[in-house]
């Protein structure tokens, strides 16, 4: 497994202060098994549906799939790393609105007066590398196999790659979905978590997805990669609940170092920070480890180890990275059948993913 050089596991205690540090910040410029398996799929309406997907659906129609969407992730992370949690993220967008379907990948209409999902304000977060992962994979498939892939389905091969490549557990991707034909900006911001939101708001937000307390709390160990910018945790580092004070669940140094990297007030709006401050690009169980350590990131993240429901996952995925893996494929299956379409009644297979066909 080969990791980029800059990845390399460091301790953040080990850190001197300031000189080291920027390592942390980077400012970003722009922003298992084979036989088909009964997917218990939740639909928008919150109704199940029983639709079948499997891991060897393009075998026939496209038997090199996964290997040219590998190629192309496996370029990706050497080239720009960030395009791992960057993708993984955009998928998990994905499948909480609309369900996996690709909905995330339709560019707004110019001059319409509905943007489409990508251009709701929580997403115009996401970075471009995910997109653009997503772009040169489905180029590669179309070469090979024109109009036969769905580019929800590239993007779950993607997501799965980029979770091994970044050390994490590999697991079969089942495949089948088509492409949604509805992407509306409006239906983004009641079914996407944020970071002020209680265990409960997230226990039951996660539940409308068909998804566990267990699911909720592996799949958040997707924050053991990638960056978050300074407006998602700045009032627990300033004024936390109101009180002028900090959150007094963030340990003293973290704070300090945060601190500096997010003021209170007309700090740089493109900063951000790791959610793992300890081994930012590498996919392991380091950001439980973390929580219980008061160093999360998000209050999100920090709250999961001060609910009882959650926290007992938590101490389970802390003290045993198989755990951690084996829960997390599991729960990274689900996701990826939630609201998943068959058929041209229901869907599409897009040519180009930014555009419906
Ligand atoms: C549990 C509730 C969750 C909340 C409140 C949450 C919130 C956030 C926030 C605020 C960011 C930072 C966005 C930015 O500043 O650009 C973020 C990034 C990220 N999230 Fe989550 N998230 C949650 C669950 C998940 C899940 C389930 C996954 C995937 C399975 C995920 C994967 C990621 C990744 C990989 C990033 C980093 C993106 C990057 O560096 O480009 N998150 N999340
Ligand atoms: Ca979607």
């Amino acid at each position: 497994m080969s990791v980029p050089q800059y990845s390399a596991s460091f301790s953040f205690f080990s850190f001197q202060f300031p000189s080291c540090l920027f390592l942390f910040f980077i400012i970003i410029v722009a922003a298992t098994s084979s036989s088909p398996c009964l997917a218990n799929v939740v639909t928008n309406n919150g109704t199940r549906r029983h639709r079948q997907l499997s891991v060897d659906y393009y075998a026939k129609t496209c038997p090199s799939l996964e290997q040219l969407v590998g190629s192309v992730t496996t370029q990706q992370f050497k080239e720009s790393p960030v395009s791992g949690p960057a993708t993984i993220n955009l998928f998990f967008h994905d499948c909480f609105v609309e369900g996996c379907d690709g909905s995330i990948l339709i560019a707004s209409k110019q001059g319409s007066k509905e943007l489409a999902e990508k251009d709701a304000e929580v997403n115009r977060e996401l970075r471009v590398e995910g997109f653009e992962t997503v772009r040169k994979a489905k180029e590669a498939v179309e070469r090979k196999c024109p109009g036969v892939v769905s580019c929800a389905d590239i993007l779950a091969i993607a997501a799965r790659d980029y979770v091994h490549l970044a050390g994490g557990p590999y697991y079969q991707v089942k495949k089948g979905r088509w492409d949604g034909m509805i992407s509306m900006a409006s239906r983004v911001e009641p079914n996407i978590p944020h970071a002020n939101d209680t265990v409960d708001q997230l226990i039951k937000l996660f539940n409308t997805k068909g998804l566990t307390i267990q699911d909720m709390v592996a799949l958040s160990g997707a924050h053991s990669i990638g960056f978050a910018h300074c407006k998602h945790f700045v009032t627990r580092l300033y004024n936390y609940k109101g009180k002028g004070q900090p959150d007094p669940n963030v340990d003293p140094k973290l704070l300090n170092a945060l601190r500096m990297y997010c003021p209170n007030y007309g700090g740089n709006m493109d900063i951000v920070a790791p959610f793992d401050a300890t081994t930012p690009f590498v996919f392991d169980q380091a950001y439980y480890v973390n929580l219980q350590k008061k160093m999360g990131l998000l209050a999100s993240d920090q709250a999961l180890v001060l609910d009882p429901r959650t926290k007992p996952f938590v101490q389970e995925f802390a003290n045993d990275k198989n755990k951690f893996f084996q829960a997390f494929a599991a729960a990274i299956d689900r996701l990826s059948l939630v609201g998943v379409k068959r058929g041209k009644k229901h869907g599409e297979k897009r040519r180009d993913c930014s555009m419906h066909s």
